[in-house]
């Protein structure tokens, strides 16, 4: 049969000859870049993520059956050839450039059609129509060209009829690929607006006016029973039988935020972008030799790619030394290998490169974190408050993520990248196009059949980490409760949950396991044939004296060394979206802003008394719900203001204000006549003290936690403090004294003598306002007359603020403020109060609801049922004598204390004041506190 091809072409179609052969070449090349950018252009407009949430292309599946046919036109055309190649013994059947062709064709079309078949969702498909669509544009041109080129007159040979109608049904194929595209794409845009029509109709009829934009049916209507169009993203959100763990919490929030950031910027580029804030700590700024050692680094990559290239090159030519196919020594040759195989080696490049790279990496890593731990030490309570401790720090950890995603990119996605396109220009170069098709078909399908593996593997993959969690989980639970355990006789119980907890987490991890194994040989099949189909081409080469059989040892070399970065890229898709979902949660933090700011050049707080005024203070914490209205007072200078009202009323929120933990929302409040928004923030706290309710102690010495208000103090300063806080001597008593480590958050301490430590620092620190936040822990009385002993010598002269819990605070306060549902019900001192016709602080004295001992809920001093049942009362301790609680009452009521049967104090073992029993041991003359006044 006459080849219409393998004929010499005249003259005068020599041109054109050699058009149609770089076509060949260029057509298959084209639809590639032309698919690649445009789906990196999609990916990155997050085009393919709208379109996942949006209908699916009506003929979908019937659009890859057609691409099919159209690949399948390339397989006959090869199939013909092989069929040539074997009844006539003819090799290569063709020219080169028609069989790279076809195959590289069949290669690009193959790769989108396992997209587009594959997808779960809806996808883009203007890629894959482009592709077509110059598939539509090529293949004429190239019928053209050949008939133009054809050596032969007259008569169609067999093979032209059966190119011709192989090209023929392709473009046939495409063109209804994209006549049925075209399709679908108006009908789903008739529907639409057919839908939007309905929409408008339905909405009128029922009276509504609704411009949200339907996009369908589903999700239109949210009646009964209907789901939302939050629903759609029911994969991220956890399933409500399930239990989420923080593990599962932590990843499904960050991947919601960064989905709701990407959808925020519109594309990757600009979400991208949000990332330069990391700039300064990744890329050495100010460091001119960690540049330098960056910039070594960018050679050393490159110089491992030559060697990448030499190290086989230099096989075959020791190979060739040796046959004698080169005239060199092979002495000398084996000599430059070993060189380069050192150069290539853990001693050489690599460990050059770790040199150079390791103090960049910890200046990324330290500059990271630190400014991360700064930042958020620096933002406000209301950031605080609203994010658990270990987010935060999991947050901070995070740091290393971004280190870790720039070392995947620059020094594997990157190297790797150069390597396989010079590994594929080198063996085209050595062993012709074929060899380089080989090569990259190897490295396409590897690719593909590991990246479908590992996404397969990932449910696997999640179950198995949340079994790990579970199990560390009841580890954890049974050793932390083991006195729980143990009391209740179920160490039984936590054995089999325990054993149940491994067993399920062995399962799961085996089921990965296995995976993972299978994925691994589906992956060296591939890379077996590819290394087959190389070897075999090779091998004829060197028996047609193509090339030299060193070649095929280089090629043997060349081809085991690119195995190692093709699994690793594999892979890198999940490395980078793991890492950049853990960097993402920095990001989120870093973006932050501290919602209290100390204004730029604030003056200092210029201190003259501690005159505090609240003018008309009102406070939110969450911008919705009021917590404070309209707060009106002023303390004098020196004065001590009590807040009293129900628990929840606003007392201590009125505190936080004061200390500029948050702003007021309305009013203002100033020292001394300065709004404290106005004075610099850190003259503020300097000038404020505080004792909180459970004051929260560092994990160190007692020395150190009381010198943390003042890290200058000296220890005679220090025991000063201790002294006039009434602990100085209780500290002497312990084994270590001052050098006594008071264990996580003080739990070494008794309650007592951590109130006494806090106090003793905020002695220390001398402060000129005093907040506190009194505790009602119940210490017998010689520790509570110790501890009132050191809040009067904290408070004496100045201006203080407290949230009091006992009565003998309240009623020596300088004046009372009651607070109710965030607002100031009455103020005045105690004798005034007390005397106020309807108040309700004599209220609560006549109601008994101060009398009544702490614990009890419903029974009144007597044992009679309160009258008050059911009120929200202050948490008040009756730390007064019964003498002192009379006295008041007789007050409140107008009657002789001794003749108020029914309500007055019996100075008995009842519960009285809170203390249970210990009443009696309290002298009688009500100076059971210091600081008390006589009542
Ligand atoms: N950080 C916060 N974020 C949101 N709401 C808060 C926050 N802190 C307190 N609240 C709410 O503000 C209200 C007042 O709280 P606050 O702590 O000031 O009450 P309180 O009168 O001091 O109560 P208690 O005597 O029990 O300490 C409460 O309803 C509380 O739930």
């Amino acid at each position: 049969m006459a080849d219409p091809y393998d004929a010499d072409t005249p003259e005068e179609s020599a041109t054109l000859r050699h058009l149609l052969t770089s076509l060949h070449y260029a057509y298959p090349a084209a639809v590639f870049i032309y698919y690649t950018i445009s789906s990196t252009i999609a990916v990155c407009t997050l085009q393919t993520r709208s379109t996942t949430e949006s209908k699916d292309h009506p003929r979908r599946r019937f659009i890859s059956w057609l691409l099919m046919l159209g690949i399948l036109s390339y397989f006959a055309q090869l199939g013909y050839l092989l069929f040539v190649a074997i009844s006539e013994e003819k090799f290569p059947p063709a020219e080169q450039d028609v069989i790279i062709g076809l195959l590289s064709c069949a290669l690009v079309f193959g790769v989108q059609f396992a997209g587009l078949w594959e997808a779960e969702k809806a996808v883009v498909l203007w890629p894959y129509m482009g592709s077509v669509g110059m598939g539509m544009l090529f293949e004429p041109i190239l019928v053209w060209l050949s008939w133009k080129t054809r050596v032969e007159t007259g008569v169609l040979g067999f093979r032209e009829i059966f190119d011709l109608s192989a090209a023929g049904a392709r473009w046939a194929a495409f063109g209804l690929v994209l006549m049925f595209y075209f399709e679908g794409v108006w009908n789903v845009r008739r529907e639409k607006a057919t839908d939007m029509e309905r929409q408008g109709l339905l909405n009128k009829t029922n009276g509504h006016v609704n411009g949200v934009e339907s996009d369908g049916e589903e999700g239109s209507q949210n009646g009964y029973g209907a789901t939302s169009d939050s629903s759609t993203d029911a994969s991220q959100s956890p399933t409500t039988d399930a239990v989420e763990s923080p593990w599962e919490r932590r990843e499904r929030q960050a991947n919601e935020a960064m989905e709701k950031r990407l959808k925020e910027k519109g594309n990757w580029v600009t979400y991208a972008k949000s990332f330069l804030v990391f700039f300064p700590y990744v890329w050495p700024v100010n460091h001119r030799s960690l540049q330098i050692r960056v910039v070594l680094v960018g050679v050393c990559l490159l110089a491992m790619n030559a060697i990448n290239v030499l190290i086989p090159r230099q096989m075959g030519i020791i190979m060739d030394s040796l046959a004698g196919d080169v005239d060199r020594n092979p002495w000398t040759e084996v000599m430059i290998f070993a060189g380069l195989k050192l150069v290539a080696s853990e001693a050489g490049l690599s460990l050059l490169r770790q040199w150079l790279w390791i103090p960049v990496e910890y200046y990324s890593f330290d500059a990271m974190s630190t400014a991360a731990y700064s930042h958020v030490l620096n933002l406000s309570s209301d950031f605080h408050d609203s994010k658990s401790s270990s987010d935060i720090m999991m947050a901070i950890q995070s740091g290393q993520s971004i280190s870790n995603m720039l070392e995947s990119i620059c020094f594997q996605a990157v190297p790797m990248l150069i390597d396989m396109t010079v590994a594929f220009i080198y063996l085209s170069y050595t062993f012709g196009p074929y060899e380089g098709f080989i090569t990259i078909a190897t490295a396409a399908v590897f690719l593909y059949i590991a990246t479908r593996m590992i996404s397969k593997l990932k449910s696997a993959r999640r179950g198995e980490v949340s079994a790990w969690f579970k199990e560390h989980y009841v580890r954890q639970a049974g050793i932390q409760g083991w006195s729980t355990v143990t009391c209740f006789n179920q160490v039984g119980h936590e054995e089999a949950r325990y054993s149940e907890a491994v067993k399920d987490r062995v399962a799961k991890s085996q089921k990965v396991y296995f995976g993972y194994v299978v994925a691994y040989a589906f992956q060296f099949l591939v890379l077996l044939s590819g290394l087959l189909a190389g070897a075999f081409l090779a091998v004829y080469q060197i028996t047609h004296g193509q090339v030299t059989a060193g070649k095929f040892i280089m090629l043997l070399t060349y081809w085991a060394q690119l195995v190692a970065p093709l699994t690793f890229f594999a892979g890198l898709g999940k490395t980078i979206s793991k890492d950049l979902i853990h960097a993402e949660q920095l990001l989120e933090i870093m973006q932050t802003k501290p919602t209290i700011e100390n204004k730029e050049g604030a003056p200092p707080l210029h201190f003259t008394g501690g005159r505090v005024k609240f003018e008309d203070v009102c406070f939110s914490y969450d911008k919705k719900k009021e917590i404070l209205k309209n707060i009106d007072f002023e303390a004098t200078p020196g004065m001590t203001v009590a807040f009293v009202g129900a628990t929840g009323a606003g007392k201590s929120t009125i505190l936080k204000l004061l200390d500029r933990f948050y702003d007021v929302t309305k009013g203002s409040i100033t020292i001394d006549g300065q709004d404290i928004r106005d004075v610099d923030l850190f003259s503020l706290r300097g000038q404020i003290g505080i004792v909180p309710q459970a004051p929260i102690l560092f994990d160190d010495t007692i020395m150190n936690n009381v010198r943390y208000a003042k890290l200058s103090a000296t220890d005679d300063e220090v025991y000063e403090a201790c002294k006039a806080a009434s602990i100085h001597d209780q500290i002497m008593g312990f084994s270590e004294g001052y050098n006594t480590r008071v264990g996580e958050r003080g739990v070494k301490l008794s309650g007592g003598e951590l109130q006494r430590v806090a106090i003793a620092r905020a002695i220390l620190k001398r402060p000129a306002i005093v907040l506190l936040d009194e505790a009602t822990s119940a210490v017998d009385t010689e520790t509570e007359q110790k501890i009132q002993e050191a809040l009067r010598t904290l408070c004496q002269g100045r201006t203080t603020f407290i949230v009091a819990h006992r009565l003998s605070t309240i009623m020596n306060a300088d004046r009372i403020i009651v607070v109710g549902g965030g607002e100031i019900v009455e103020q005045g001192s105690h004798e005034e109060l007390i005397l106020q016709e309807d108040g309700k602080y004599a209220e609560l004295w006549s109601k008994q609801i101060f009398v009544k001992p702490k614990d009890s809920k419903d029974s009144t001093t007597d044992g009679t049922k309160s009258p008050v049942k059911g009120r929200k009362a202050p948490n008040i301790v009756n730390d007064l004598t019964a003498e002192a609680t009379n006295s008041v009452l007789a007050k409140v009521t107008n009657k002789p204390a001794q003749t108020n049967g029914d309500t007055t104090m019996k100075d008995s073992n009842s519960a009285v004041n809170g203390y249970a029993g210990l009443e009696n041991t309290k002298p009688a003359n009500g100076t059971v506190n210091g600081h008390k006044k006589e009542v």
